[in-house]
């Protein structure tokens, strides 16, 4: 079985307590990337479960599950999904937007942002995520995970909407960027493997806000800079649930992705088929 991981700090706290000996022992390997990579991984059955981004989910519904009590969500601010823009977003109308590469959610919820709540129609191109070369050639980009939180701290010039918020204040319901699913398959082909998995990020979930996350905060400061304070107001503004509030936005998400003819159908979801 292949697990797959996003490579972003939001996500830490489900993989961190994961006993990775025991999984080697039991024949599991452990892949890192950015979401869109997991996702395609996925989709290309190289991995087995993981993290993905939810529209990504809603893309292969009818070939993944999900697994229960786990996201990457937000109730208002994300804070590292960030649309960095040189007008502001009432007047993104014919303006030219980069889109980070390592998204699927985000770059569907921009879209579904702009055309439902905004009525603007702006073109977009996916770039790789540099700052700097996608401003230097671009009215506005989108930028998420730790590429956003870099580019935020610097920046000092141009407008910044966070997708979360806007989402929350528009929906009044929480905006879930990545689901925990596995491929339907696992359920009959690794069973245990599969129930040890989810059982063990939901343990590690619960341990880190047990914790309230300090030794996951430390980690990112370790590896990204920024002070505690920082890192601490980030995981509690994230939210790690998967309840029916959760489902509501996420349904809600996908009828409106579809009216944007993003998704080809609305996916009928969310009936955990493990326990
Ligand atoms: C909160 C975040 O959510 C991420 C956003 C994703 C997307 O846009 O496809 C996918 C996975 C999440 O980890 C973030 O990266 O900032």
């Amino acid at each position: 079985m292949n697990i797959g991981e996003i490579s972003y700090t939001n996500i830490i706290p489900l993989y961190y307590y994961l006993d990775r000996e025991r999984l080697m022992d039991d024949g599991a390997t452990i892949t890192s990337a950015v979401p869109s990579k997991v996702n395609r991984l996925m989709e290309e059955n190289k991995v087995d479960i993981g993290g993905i981004s939810s529209f990504s989910f809603g893309k292969n519904a009818d070939r993944y599950s999900l697994a229960p009590d786990l996201s990457v969500s937000a109730f208002g601010k994300v804070n590292s999904i960030f649309l960095f823009s040189k007008y502001p977003i009432e007047e993104l109308g014919e303006k030219r937007i980069a889109l980070t590469s390592s998204s699927e959610t985000s770059v569907a919820l921009l879209k579904v942002i702009l055309h439902h709540f905004y009525d603007v129609a702006a073109s977009f191109q996916v770039e790789t995520p540099l700052f700097d070369q996608m401003m230097e050639q671009y009215d506005a980009c989108l930028l998420i995970g730790d590429d956003a939180i870099s580019a935020n701290r610097v920046n000092r010039r141009y407008h910044v909407y966070d997708l979360g918020e806007i989402w929350y204040q528009q929906t009044g319901l929480p905006m879930v960027f990545a689901v925990m699913a596995y491929r339907k398959i696992m359920e009959t082909e690794k069973k245990d493997l599969l129930s040890y998995v989810i059982k063990s990020m939901i343990e590690s979930k619960e341990r880190c806000q047990f914790e309230k996350f300090s030794p996951v905060i430390h980690k990112a400061m370790q590896e990204h800079g920024g002070d505690y304070a920082f890192w601490d107001s980030y995981f509690n503004g994230l939210n790690y649930e998967f309840n029916g509030e959760h489902e509501k936005g996420l349904n809600l998400y996908f009828r409106l992705a579809n009216e944007c003819g993003l998704l080809k159908t609305i996916p009928s979801i969310l009936k955990f088929s493990y326990t």
